[in-house]
This record gives structure tokens, C-alpha cells and sequence, in this order.
């Protein structure tokens, strides 16, 4: 697509207006989020229990603290990785390179703090500054998101996202004018979509656990699920890190101020919600519940990874033993759609699973609370939008196969229902 003909395509979350909206109340969520999950009545709805005053939001240790985490993040990603992935196709024809190193990246964290830890690491001191830790992630979001909004006003057309490059300076900042903005063979998008923040997701949960274990004696179990829990779905992101490569994030959108914030902030400090709520408002969990919860949490990884990885392989090659006995249907690109197997059960099942995940974080938490289910809730309403923008993508990309994949499997995510 030209820069011209992009400039004319519709323009997605509601437009300039839109997106201004969200830039503003997606930092406000986060930190209302933050703030009514160490309060007492720990309220979803409703205004917070009390507004911060600046002294409390800002601290120069806590922006150190992230520049020291990014530094390390940058280091982990630039050591020798086991494999260099290639990226799908660009409009240039050339392909990009990628490190798979995010996993090492993992280990090596988790090691570096289980080293720090005997020698005096204050853990268990991050809760207290998570506010203030937010607020710099925010300020860094948006300075980055500027100086990448400048960067890419130099970039040229081949360059371009095909969504971020309207024309509308406000809307092509929020979604990202430049597709793989780098810095040599360093890519922004890809470093910051699985790193710090989903690195750093673990490790605020863990922190959230050594304060528990400071304050109560031990952690509860309440608490060890959803670490567990967290920590499985951030590890298997990490070791299937080469599929994130085809995800609409890396080939469709830019890197504008809706990923920078979303992989930096919004991960971190709202995906870690439910561990946050437990330090605050800890719940009584039996066996018996607890084993029920474990058994929804399988349940949705096995259709969530089942799903992905049944679609990746196919990808990858068809003729693979697992995946050459599926129907499909041809498309004119000459890419062929599953048509049975998860792919023919619903058109989206690794959302599926992903949302009953999603259910099994929450429920450690009990049902006392609405403010737990916040992540369940926000998924939902992504994954259903996510859901209709990739809808969209295929029928321009398929037209009538995509079509005939419609009617072949009618429902979109959960099967009879939706
Ligand atoms: N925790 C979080 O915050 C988030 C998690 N996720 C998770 O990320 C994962 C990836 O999601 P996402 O990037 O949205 O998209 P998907 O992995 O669902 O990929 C969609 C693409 O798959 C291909 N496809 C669709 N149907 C078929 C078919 N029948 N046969 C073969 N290929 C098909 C199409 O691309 P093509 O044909 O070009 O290959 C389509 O564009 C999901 O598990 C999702 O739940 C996503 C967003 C946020
Ligand atoms: C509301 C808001 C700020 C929107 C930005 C959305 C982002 C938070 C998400 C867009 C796609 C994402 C993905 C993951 C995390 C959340 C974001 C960045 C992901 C890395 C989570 C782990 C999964 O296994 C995944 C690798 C498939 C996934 C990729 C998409």
C-alpha cells in the first residue's frame, strides 16, 4: 500500500478524538487501578480513595531504577542469541532479522535476583514503589513515543505502518507512523513488545510475594497460584518468542504511543493486578478450589497453545506430520485456512483459551471483589475488538475464501455463542 492509499483507509479507534481519549484514560485507569488495589474497600467503580499528590508519584530513584532495568533488558538482548529468526516479507521485499533470546533473557534475570537476593536485593520493598515506578513509565512512554513519532517523520514510505500514517499527526502518534523503527540491527518494537515489561510483570508478582511472605510468615496460596500462573504464560511467550513475529503488532501496526505504553506500563503494572489485590486483601483458598482453579488454568492453556501452535506449524510448513491431515481451503494468495482440527472449532481459539486463562488468574482472589476480575473483563473487550480488526485483515486478504471460512466455522471465539 502506497502512503497515499494508506492515508485513506479508515481510521480505527474512533479517530483523532479517539485515540486522544485513550491517551488519556489509559494512564488514568492504570493508576486508579493501582491505587484502589492497596486501598481498603478496593473498589473497580467509583473514585479512587485518594488522589496522590505529586511527591508521591515522583521519585528520581524509581526513574533510575527503570533506566536500570531497560539497561539490562538491552544487555540480555544484545548477548549472542541460539537462533536469528527472519520476519515475514516487508513491502521492500527485504525481511528483517530477529534474536530468539528472549527466554535466556528470563533465566538470566531470574538468576541475577536469586543471586541479589542473599546479598541484600530489597525485593520486597518494589511494592511500595510501584506509583511512583508507573508515573516515570508513563513520562518515558510518552518521550519515547515522541521521539519515535520524529524519527519516523524521516523515515521513508516503504517504512511506513500501514495503519499509523493518516496524515493526522495525533492519530499517528498514539498508533505509530513507522512499522520496525531500529537503531541498526536493534528493533524497538520487537525489544519492548516481550521484554521489559512481560519480563517485568514476573518479577513485580515476585516482589509482590517476598512482601507477602515478610508480612504474614509465608506467601499464600492464593499468591503462589497466580505467580505460578503468570509466570507460565510470560515463560511460554519467551519460548515461543518466534511466533510473536506474525502477530498484527509486528506486521500490521506501527510502534506509536498505544504499544510503547501498552507493552511498558500497561503490562507491568495492570496485568500484575490480581497479586497486587492479594498483598492488600489476602483470601482464604482450600485445596479443593485451588485444584479446580489449576484445572480451568490447563484447560486454557492446552486450547491456547494447542491453537497457536497447531496455526504456526501450518505456517511454517504444511507437509508437517501433525498438521497435513487438516482440511483446508485455498486461498488466491495460495496460502491455504484451516478448516478442522482448533481452527475449524471456532475461528479464534487461542483467544479462547487465553480468556479462560485469564478467568483461572482471577479466581484465586475469590469473589469478594470486582476488582480482581479487571483483567478478565479489559481482555475480553480487546481480544472481541483485536478479534474484528484481524476479520477485516483477512477479507481483504482472502476475500471469498475468507468468505467461505465464515460460513464453514460461524462462531468467532467461544463455539454456539460468539
Ligand atoms: N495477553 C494479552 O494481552 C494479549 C494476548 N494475545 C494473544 O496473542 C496470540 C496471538 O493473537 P493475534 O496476534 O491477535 O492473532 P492470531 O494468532 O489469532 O492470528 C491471526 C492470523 O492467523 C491467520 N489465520 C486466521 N485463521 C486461520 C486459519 N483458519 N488457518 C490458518 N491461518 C489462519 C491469519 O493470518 P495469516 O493467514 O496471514 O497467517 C490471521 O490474520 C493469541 O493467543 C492472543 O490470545 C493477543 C493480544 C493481547
Ligand atoms: C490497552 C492498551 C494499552 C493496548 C495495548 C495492547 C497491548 C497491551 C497488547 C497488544 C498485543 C499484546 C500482546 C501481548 C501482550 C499485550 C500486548 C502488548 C503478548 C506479548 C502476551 C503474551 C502472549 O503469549 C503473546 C506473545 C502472544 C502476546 C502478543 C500480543
Amino acid at each position: 500500500m502506497t502512503s497515499r492509499e494508506a492515508s485513506q483507509a479508515p481510521l480505527e479507534f474512533g479517530g483523532p478524538l479517539g485515540v486522544t481519549a485513550m491517551m488519556v484514560l489509559l494512564p488514568a485507569t492504570m493508576f486508579h487501578l493501582l491505587l484502589a488495589a492497596r486501598s481498603g474497600p478496593a473498589r473497580l467503580l467509583g473514585p479512587p480513595a485518594y488522589l496522590p499528590g505529586l511527591e508521591e508519584l515522583w521519585s528520581p530513584w524509581a526513574l533510575s531504577l527503570l533506566f536500570m532495568w531497560l539497561g539490562l533488558q538491552v544487555a540480555l538482548y544484545l548477548l549472542p542469541a541460539r537462533k536469528v529468526a527472519e520476519g515475514l516479507e516487508l513491502k521492500d521485499k527485504s525481511r528483517l532479522r530477529y534474536p530468539i533470546n528472549g527466554f535466556q533473557a528470563l533465566v538470566l534475570t531470574a538468576l541475577l535476583v536469586g543471586l541479589g537476593l542473599p546479598a541484600g536485593l530489597p525485593l520486597g520493598a518494589l511494592p511500595e514503589m510501584l506509583l511512583p515506578l508507573a508515573f516515570a513509565t508513563t513520562l518515558t512512554s510518552f518521550i519515547s513515543s515522541l521521539l519515535l513519532y520524529a524519527k519516523a517523520l524521516a523515515a521513508p514510505d516503504s517504512a511506513l505502518a500501514p495503519g499509523g500514517n493518516s496524515g493526522n499527526s495525533v492519530y499517528d502518534f498514539f498508533l505509530g507512523r513507522e512499522l520496525n523503527p531500529r537503531l541498526g540491527s536493534f528493533d524497538f518494537k520487537y525489544f519492548c513488545e516481550l521484554r521489559p515489561g512481560l519480563i517485568g510483570w514476573v518479577f513485580i508478582n515476585l516482589a509482590l510475594l517476598v512482601r507477602e511472605a515478610e508480612l504474614r510468615g509465608s506467601p499464600s496460596l492464593a499468591m503462589w497460584l497466580v505467580n505460578g500462573f503468570q509466570l507460565l504464560y510470560v515463560g511460554d511467550a519467551l519460548w515461543y518468542e518466534e511466533s510473536v513475529l506474525t502477530t498484527m503488532d509486528i506486521i500490521h501496526d506501527g510502534f506509536g504511543f498505544m504499544l510503547v505504553f501498552g507493552d511498558l506500563a500497561w503490562v507491568p503494572f495492570t496485568y500484575s493486578l490480581q497479586t497486587q489485590f492479594l498483598l492488600h486483601h489476602p483470601q482464604p483458598l482450600g485445596l479443593p478450589m485451588a485444584s479446580l482453579i489449576c484445572l480451568i488454568k490447563a484447560i486454557g492453556y492446552y486450547i491456547f497453545r494447542g491453537a497457536n501452535s497447531q496455526k504456526n506449524t501450518f505456517r511454517k510448513n504444511p507437509s508437517d506430520p501433525s498438521v497435513a491431515g487438516l482440511e483446508t481451503i485455498p486461498t488466491a494468495t495460495g496460502r491455504h485456512l484451516l478448516v478442522s482440527g482448533w481452527w475449524g472449532m471456532v475461528r479464534h481459539p487461542n483467544y479462547l483459551g487465553d480468556l479462560i486463562m485469564a478467568l483461572a488468574w482471577s479466581l484465586p482472589c475469590g469473589v469478594s471483589h470486582l476488582l480482581p476480575y479487571f483483567y478478565l473483563l479489559y481482555f475480553t473487550a480487546l481480544l472481541v475488538h483485536r478479534e474484528a480488526r484481524d476479520e477485516q485483515q483477512c477479507l481483504r486478504k482472502y476475500g471469498r475464501a475468507w468468505q467461505e471460512y465464515c460460513k464453514r466455522v460461524p462462531y468467532r471465539i467461544i463455539p454456539y455463542i460468539y
